[in-house]
């Protein structure tokens, strides 16, 4: 399944946000985002979810490599896009708990293990 998520920028920090217990995957981090529908694009998608999740307005900017990860249940294609973030308030509707943080911090967090390879892709970017 193709699952799109949003490396979300400002002033040089990147929004990253845990999955609660209630979800596949607990307290992992994660990039927002979520599953494409058949009907949208893959902008479409991530504009929608990250809306949907945390109540907030994003410009997709750059596609950057997918990552394939196979997990005994699913095999996700993770599209990942670098985004603008437009303002307004967070609200957590799904998540535990978000965090701004350094590019340089993201290695520190324990990801689901499709976003390992998509965070080395952003961090070579960073550094052209
Ligand atoms: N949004 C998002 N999902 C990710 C990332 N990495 C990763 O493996 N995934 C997986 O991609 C799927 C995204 O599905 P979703 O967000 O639309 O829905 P969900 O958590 O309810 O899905 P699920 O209950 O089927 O696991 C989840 O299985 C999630 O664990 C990521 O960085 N962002």
């Amino acid at each position: 399944m193709k699952v799109l998520c949003g490396i979300i920028e400002k002033d040089g920090l990147v929004l990253i946000t845990q999955r609660s217990e209630s979800m596949s995957q607990p307290l992992l981090w994660e990039f927002p985002g979520g599953k494409l529908e058949p009907s949208e694009t893959e902008e479409e998608c991530l504009v929608r979810e990250i809306n949907e999740e945390l109540s907030i307005d994003i410009t997709p900017k750059q596609r950057l490599t997918p990552a394939s990860y196979t997990y005994p249940d699913k095999i996700v294609e993770l599209i990942p896009y670098t985004c603008a973030f437009k303002g307004s308030e967070i609200n957590l509707l799904e998540h535990l708990r978000y965090k701004w943080v350094t590019p340089g911090a993201l290695a520190s967090y324990t990801w689901c293990p499709a976003d390992i390879p998509v965070i080395k892709t952003y961090l070579q970017l960073l550094q052209g």
